[in-house]
Formats: C-alpha cells, structure tokens, sequence
C-alpha cells in the first residue's frame, strides 16, 4: 500500500509521571473592611479560625500569591510552566475558581493594562510553536493552532465564537477524549487573529451585575486551544495537545447576593455545577469507582482536567475582607483538596498519511486531548475498516483466531496434552478472551443501534437504491462478523431489518388522531411524548404504541449516546423523523 494511502496508525501512548494538580492562591486587594486573611510565606497564608477569632488556620499550597503580586507573576509563577507541555503532545489545563468578586476574570483575562493568563498563553503558545518550528531540528515539523470558546450558561453548552441559543452536546470518543461536535473552531496564524475572534466573543461571554459585582459573570467561560504538530517527512507522525483554560463562575451566597429572578436561576445552577465540581475532586481523593463527571456539563467537560490526562493548575482567587469570610474558607478548602488530585499525563503519536487531517478535522483513535471538533464523525460501526483504530482490529483479528481455535468443532485446543500450570493458564486466558470479546461485541451491537437510528433520521430518498445498506454492511467490523456463522453475508438481507420500520417513522406520515387533535392538546400530549423518550424506561416506552422491546432498546441506546431528544416527530412534513432535521445535519455535519 503506497504510503499516502496508509491507514492512521496510533502509537500505544506515552505516559509521562503522575501530576499533581498545582493550586494556587490569589489573594485580591482589600477593598472596604478590615481583612481576615494573610499571606505568611511565598506558599502559605493564614485565615482567622471561625471557631475563636483569637486564632488562625494556616494553609500550605504550590504558591500563595498576595495582594501586591501582578498579572506577569501569576503568569510566570503558574501557568508558564505547563505550557511546554503542549509541543509534547501532552494537555494542559488552567482554571480560575473563587467566590463572586474575588478576581477570577480579572487573573483569567484581565485588561488592556493589565492584560491576565489568557493573553499572556496565547501570545507564548504562538510564539513556541514558530520559534520549535524554526529550530533547526524543527525543518521538519508544521504546528498549527486552533481555538474555540464556549460558555455553560444554565448548564448549556453555548458557543461564543458563533453564537446562537443551541445547547452543544458533549461527547466521549472510545478513548475517553471529550468532543463537542458542532463547536466552532478557528485557525490562528498570529496573535491578531486570537485577538479577532477572541475579542468579540468575550463580548458574548454573559455578564450582569449583582450587589457584589459590577460585571459578574453569569457563566462558565472555557477557552480551548489546540496544538498540532505534523511531521512532513514519513512516517507523518503527528501530536495533538489541548490547552483549556477556564474562567469560572463565582460561587454566591445568595443571602448576601440579593439576586432573585433570573439572577437567582443562574446562581443556582452556577452553585450547582461547582457543588458537582467538589463532589468530583472529593471523589478523586477517595479513589472512589464512581466519579460524578456526568452530573454537571462543567465536570463533564473538565473530565480529562482532573483526574485525566492534563498537567492542570488551579488558581483559587481569594477576597480579603470580612464578608467574605465563609466563601474564602469554602474556597480555601476546595483548594486545599484539589491538591490532592493526581493527573495521568500522556502523550499519544499518531502516523497519520499527509494532508489528511488539517485543523478541524479528527483523528479517530485517540489522540490525547483532541477535544473540539467540528467534523468528528459520530461514534459508529459504520466508520470504514480502515478508519478504526488499528490496535481495535489487530484485538480483534487476534481474538477472532483464538474464538475459532477453542469454538469450532474438533478444532479444540490440545488442552488435555498440556501440562497442568500451563493449562490453567491456558484456560483464564480463554475465558478472559471470552469475556473480552462479548464485551466487543455488546459495543458492537451497541453502535449498530446508534446507525440504525442514524439511518432513520435520513429523509428518505426519492428512488429506492439499495446501494447505501450494502456500503453499510461493508463497515461494519469484519472479524466479528465472521465469527457469526458459516452462512456468510447474504446481500439480499438488510443487516438492519427494523429499518423498514424506522423509514416508515421517518416518512413522517400523521396518525390521523394528531390531525383531529386541537392544537393546545396536540403540543401537551408532544411534550408528554418527548419526555417520555428522554426520560422513559424500556418497559414505559414498550406501552407506547408500535414501540416493542427492540425498537425501546434502540431508543435507550441512542439515548445514552447522544443524550436527549430535543423534538418528537411533527405531524406533517418531510422532515427526517425522530430527530430533527436541524439536529440530525448538525450530527451528519459533526461526522
Ligand atoms: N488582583 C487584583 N488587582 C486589582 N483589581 C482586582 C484584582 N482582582 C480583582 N480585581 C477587581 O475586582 C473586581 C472583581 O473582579 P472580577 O470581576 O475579576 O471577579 P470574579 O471573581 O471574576 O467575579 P464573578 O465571579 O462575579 O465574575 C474587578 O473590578 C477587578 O478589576
């Protein structure tokens, strides 16, 4: 096979020493009042004890900064340091936390004067990328970087740099990388471009004043950059790293906010999200099975921060005074666990054929961090052979073998001939196997579902051509099908027979009793319907009419791989079905 036409090869990662999460502390300027918190040492502060205001609590961090330090020490001191990082390949994550008011924005982004760490990374993760390619040993690679910029506003996903009122998902690819199709991403060729498209889209960032601040943000902002380094040469071998830096939404207590109305809804979901966020750092610490990652989208999207595979920093933003004496203590202790929390740093190469994966474009196969994509495919069995991760098909093609040596008749292992140790091991081996390989193929039978419902959110072509099932059929895994039976593939079969029923779905064709219906009735019984799809069980989608067992699994897996139905389908129209038709593009656009 010429080399151009080679399949993208994953190298088995890298992994670098475990890191800590680094945290630090801002202390702000005291405005009003007298302060209750001190700094004591380049790394420790004490804060007066709630219990007896005789007495102090001290903290120890990776650095105390104090009210004098300036925008240039908070970048140097922290933040430099894991930018190097990203030439390897390898994550890194900033995030700003602290109660409303305490300087999170101002450290993050700071002013025309005093300009914060976003700025600051951007203008040095450009300026690394064209010095590394200008090195001598560097002729022979291409970096190039790209940004998104996104807020979770309510626990919506919102993208700033094209905004619109769409809640984003957010994805898990197979190797755990958090993606979110349809996020706008754009090139930066110098620091003018960042300002371009930066900019603006701060200016879309929600913002409102409350009693504690003038411009409170009223939602999380999450800036992504993402490093790509390519060799030009053969063997092509290419790294993708993610730069996140965050700028939190202040915690509030809302005794002393005063918000009510729609401020008091953001502060609730604000308080939520970070509540999740401690769930999940206490549960890191606990090393606990079940991380709640899942439970907030921030954690969702932070997942590869803490606990995964980014070099991460906190910086915990304090306020002096006395009325923020419990939120600093809350803040203090937050940061104080985070610590705690250990991070898997990897790098992963990728041999990928020239100019097949510009920016924008991804990957499949699990490159460490690769995070925003506006054109990733949907997680599929209908990815063609050669664009599944080859380590897959190697298991695969290996597990197949073993299948037909210990399954087919008369073709049983020679166990009985085998010494004892060897077959017991022999045997654990078999059943791991086993057991892996019905793993594989739930998975598989799992994502045949995702393209079925796939399938069935396609409007349905004006001539019938039975061309598309066998291109399909074609991709789904080989070795698995194989395995299957003796009969071999039968092209006159739909692999997928319940598509007749979901083409019929798709058509759109009204149940006479939606016409007669008055319109009022029609749209309670639609939402009825649509919360009964995102929320259902099998056993009450099963009472729905023409929903039996298999079509209510269908829906369950869709579901847990694409999160919630956003319409039921309309009574009348050519739209694609069960999935809009906005929605099914902005996937197909995704894939
Ligand atoms: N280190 C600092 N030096 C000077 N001024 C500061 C500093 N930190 C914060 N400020 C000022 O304090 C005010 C509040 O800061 P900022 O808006 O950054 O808080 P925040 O934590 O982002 O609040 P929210 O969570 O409500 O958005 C701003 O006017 C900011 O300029």
């Amino acid at each position: 096979m010429p080399s151009q036409q080679r399949p993208s090869l994953a190298e088995p990662r890298r992994a670098s020493p475990p890191a800590h999460v680094r945290v630090c502390v801002r202390l702000r300027p005291c405005g009003q009042g007298d302060p209750c918190i001190r700094g004591l040492d380049s790394r420790s502060l004490e804060i007066i004890s709630w219990r007896n205001k005789m007495e102090t609590m001290q903290y120890h961090f990776d650095t105390f900064y104090g009210d004098q330090a300036t925008q240039h020490d908070i970048y140097t001191g922290s933040v430099q340091p894991v930018l190097c990082h990203l030439l390897e390949g390898q994550n890194a994550s900033v995030l700003a936390y602290g109660p409303t008011g305490a300087g999170k924005t101002h450290t993050m982004l700071g002013s025309p004067e005093q300009p914060g760490v976003i700025p600051r990374a951007l203008r040095d993760v450009l300026q690394m990328t064209r010095e590394a390619s200008c090195s001598p040993r560097g002729e022979e690679w291409d970096y190039s970087i790209s940004m998104s910029y996104l807020e979770i506003y309510q626990e919506k996903v919102l993208d700033l740099l094209e905004p619109s009122q769409q809640d984003l998902p957010i994805r898990e690819d197979r190797d755990r990388n958090i993606l979110i199709p349809g996020l706008t991403e754009r090139e930066l060729r110098g620091f003018g471009d960042f300002e371009r498209h930066f900019l603006p889209a701060s200016r879309n960032r929600t913002v409102a004043s409350t009693q504690l601040n003038d411009r409170s943000s009223r939602s999380h902002a999450v800036l992504l950059v993402r490093v790509v380094r390519s060799q030009r040469a053969p063997p092509h071998r290419r790294r993708v790293a993610k730069l996140c830096l965050i700028d939190l939404a202040g915690s509030e207590d809302n005794r002393r906010t005063g918000n009510r109305g729609l401020r008091l809804k953001e502060s609730g979901a604000i308080n939520a999200s970070l509540h999740v966020l401690s769930k999940v750092v206490d549960a890191l610490n606990q090393g606990l099975s079940r991380v709640p990652y899942r439970d907030s989208k921030l954690t969702r999207l932070l997942q590869d921060s803490l606990g995964g595979s980014a070099h991460s920093v906190i910086i915990a933003n304090v306020a002096p005074e006395q009325h923020f004496y419990f939120d600093t203590l809350r803040t203090l202790n937050f940061a104080a666990k985070s610590k705690q929390v250990v991070n898997r740093p990897f790098t992963q190469e990728m041999l990928q054929a020239p100019g097949k994966a510009g920016p924008g474009e991804v990957v499949w196969g699990g490159v460490a961090g690769l995070m925003v994509s506006s054109s990733s495919p949907p997680p599929s069995s209908l990815l063609p052979l050669e664009q599944l991760d080859p380590r897959l098909v190697q298991r695969l093609l290996g597990l197949e073998q073993l299948e037909k040596q210990q399954g087919g008749a008369g073709q049983r292992l020679p166990l009985l001939s085998t010494p004892r140790r060897e077959r017991v091991a022999l045997l654990r081996q078999l059943e791991e196997t086993r057991r892996e390989l019905q793993k594989l193929k739930e998975r598989q039978k799992e994502l045949e579902a995702v393209a079925l419902l796939d399938k069935a959110c396609q409007p349905k072509p004006l001539h019938h051509s039975k061309a598309p099932a066998r291109a399909r059929k074609q991709a789904v895994v080989l070795p698995l099908q194989q395995g299957k039976g003796a009969q071999g593939p039968n092209p006159d079969r739909t692999p997928f027979p319940e598509l007749e029923w979901n083409q019929e779905w798709a058509e759109n064709r009204a149940p006479a009793w939606e016409l007669l219906l008055r319109p009022d009735l029609l749209a309670r019984s639609r939402e009825n319907l649509l919360a009964l799809l995102n929320q259902g069980s099998a056993k009450e989608l099963r009472a729905l009419h023409r929903i039996g067992e298999k079509r209510a699994r269908l829906i369950l897996a869709w579901r847990q791989l694409y999160g919630p139905f956003s319409q039921v389908p309309p009574p009348s129209g050519r739209t694609s079905g069960l999935f809009p038709e906005s929605e099914w593009g902005g996937r197909a656009g995704a894939g």
